[in-house]
């Protein structure tokens, strides 16, 4: 690979971000260069998404067999060895790395270079001392975990989302900082696979970004597995060593105290990581959090280069990152103009039960007014009541007409149920068009159906004299009219009115 060439694309970091955006543009006809400074398939394969549900996985199985006894099955006492657990997991990623490797990437025709690459002109980068001339650039370098600035923390070694992978040994106390998606989900998995673990969230609520129902439910379920739930709850210190036993300092509305651990988990947010890639030096501006700028084609403030995942504002999650890394790359070797949607993005936390959302809020966000909603229990969907599991709730943010503006499903296989009222809100759909829509039944996406059928029948209930007064007419007309039938008809007539 010589200097001589100069690549339409140069994709820097083989994330999710990156390597899809490096395969779109590859099978464009672009001539594809992508650095990667680790291993391709950056954090959702290796640290991020897919080890995490393989581990909320196995102790999904341990909760089910403690909790089978309800539904009359009796399993004998849970023991969980965590070293077979991670051999799961460590296998889950391993099967799946093969699309993401290098080898994946060569055959579909993209250039891999292993180093770490930085940006030294508008349109050239240096990777471990080799230049490379682009005409375009993805930037999809992604985020890190974030260390608040607690006095003792960084001397006690902490775990984070790109650590705890290496556990082998349950720990018995597990304090985990952080009640947002990391924390909740790695949170319950430990907590179900049998460790004592403290979560402690600074912000009144666990997943304060989700509706507030949402987030008492998954409260209550951490509390149920056994999870201490320390919210509104700041730590002021840590004492530990690193990878050794230590206690944080923590203040709440139970005043001071402290709280004893074995391992403690930091999952308090990402950064942007733009440390090695001196943005500066090709014009690339930063915000003020340290993402890299991009308008809402995602060209940064150099025009040659596009950014996309996590290392820019407008993505947090595995399928943005995606579909972004798949636009950027597009819009740099075609060069369209195509922009990113940023109204219909779904979420999904894996807990258990499950929190999705798309859309606009379906609470009272902030000091804006309410929105309309209508919500349907868990407790009135059969398949949740079968199942005996109906902690949740379906709830849709209608707009005008109706129109599905936001949702929020919160129960088993919320993430699935999700998928169509992602469609309704990116389209534009009404609560009418989801209740004309037949649903198999019993499934979990009954929720969602019935909360829009709810909304038809409470505004039909609106027209109910007008359609009262059509019913009434017609049973005038009938009476008048000369009777026609049998004998046989009339008694089938009656049989009908008496059902
Ligand atoms: C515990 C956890 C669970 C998660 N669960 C989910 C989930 O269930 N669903 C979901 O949608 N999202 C989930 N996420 C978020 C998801 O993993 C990220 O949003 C996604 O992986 C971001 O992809 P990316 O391509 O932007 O960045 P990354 O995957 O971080 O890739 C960036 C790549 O760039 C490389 N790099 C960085 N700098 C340089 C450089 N200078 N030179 C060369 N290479 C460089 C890095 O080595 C890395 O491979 C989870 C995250 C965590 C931590
Ligand atoms: N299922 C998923 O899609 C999934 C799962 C996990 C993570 N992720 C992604 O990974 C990213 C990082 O997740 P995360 O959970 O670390 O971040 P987050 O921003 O989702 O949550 C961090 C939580 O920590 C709290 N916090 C901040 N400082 C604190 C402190 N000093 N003490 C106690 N609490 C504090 C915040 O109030 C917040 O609730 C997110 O952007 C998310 O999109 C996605």
């Amino acid at each position: 690979m010589g200097r001589e060439r100069v690549w339409d694309l140069a994709v820097v970091g083989g994330g999710t971000a990156g390597l899809v955006g490096a395969r779109t543009a590859a099978a464009l006809g672009a001539r594809v260069l992508l650095v990667e400074r680790d291993r391709p398939g950056g954090d959702c394969l290796w640290t991020g998404c897919v080890p995490s549900k393989a581990l909320l996985a196995a102790a999904a199985r341990a909760a089910d067999a403690r909790t089978a006894g309800a539904l009359g099955v009796t399993v004998g006492e849970v023991s969980v060895d965590l070293a077979a657990v991670m051999r799961h997991v460590r296998g889950a990623v391993a099967a799946i790395e093969p699309e993401d490797s290098a080898e994946s990437l060569e055959a579909a025709g993209v250039t891999v270079l292993a180093g770490r690459a930085r940006l030294t002109g508008p349109r050239t980068l240096d990777v471990d001392g080799r230049p490379v001339d682009f005409r375009a650039a993805l930037l999809a370098t992604g985020a890190v975990p974030v260390l608040p600035p607690v006095p003792g923390l960084g001397g006690a070694g902490p775990l984070t989302s790109e650590t705890v992978w290496d556990l082998d040994t349950l720990p018995g106390r597990l304090v985990v900082l952080g009640g947002g998606g990391i924390g909740c989900e790695l949170g319950q998995a430990f907590a179900r696979l049998g460790a004592a673990v403290t979560l402690v969230e600074a912000l009144p609520r666990v997943l304060p970004g989700e509706d507030p129902d949402a987030s008492a439910l998954v409260a209550a379920a951490l509390g149920a597995d056994g999870v201490q739930v320390l919210t509104g709850t700041r730590v002021t210190a840590v004492a530990g060593t690193p990878g050794g036993p230590g206690e944080v300092s923590v203040e709440g509305p139970g005043g001071r105290h402290t709280v004893g651990y074995d391992r403690l988990l930091v999952a308090v947010g990402r950064r942007p990581d733009t440390a090695a890639l001196d943005p500066a030096a090709a014009g690339v501006a930063l915000d003020d959090d340290g993402y890299v700028r991009v308008d809402g084609t995602l060209r940064t403030t150099n025009p040659r280069i596009r950014a996309a995942g996590d290392v820019t504002a407008v993505s947090r999650w595995t399928h943005t990152a995606g579909v972004h890394g798949a636009t950027a790359a597009a819009n740099a070797v075609l060069g369209l103009r195509r922009a990113v949607d940023t109204t219909a993005v779904p979420r999904v936390t894996f807990t258990d039960p499950e929190v999705a959302a798309v859309g606009a809020p379906t609470w009272a966000d902030g000091d804006g007014p309410a929105p309309r909603t209508v919500t349907r229990r868990a407790d009135r969907v059969d398949r949740a009541v079968a199942e005996g599991r109906t902690e949740g709730f379906s709830r849709l943010a209608l707009g005008p007409r109706s129109r599905v503006t936001g949702a929020t499903v919160v129960g088993p296989r919320a993430g699935e149920a999700l998928a169509e009222l992602v469609l309704a809100v990116r389209t534009g759909l009404r609560t009418a068009d989801l209740a004309a829509t037949t649903h198999p039944y019993p499934t979990h996406a009954d929720g969602p159906w019935n909360a829009a059928l709810d909304d038809v029948r409470a505004r039909l209930g609106r027209v109910r004299p007008a359609t009262a007064a059509v019913v009434r007419l017609r049973r005038l007309l009938d009476r008048a009219r000369p009777a026609a039938g049998t004998a046989a008809g009339s008694a089938s007539a009656d049989g009908r009115a008496r059902r």
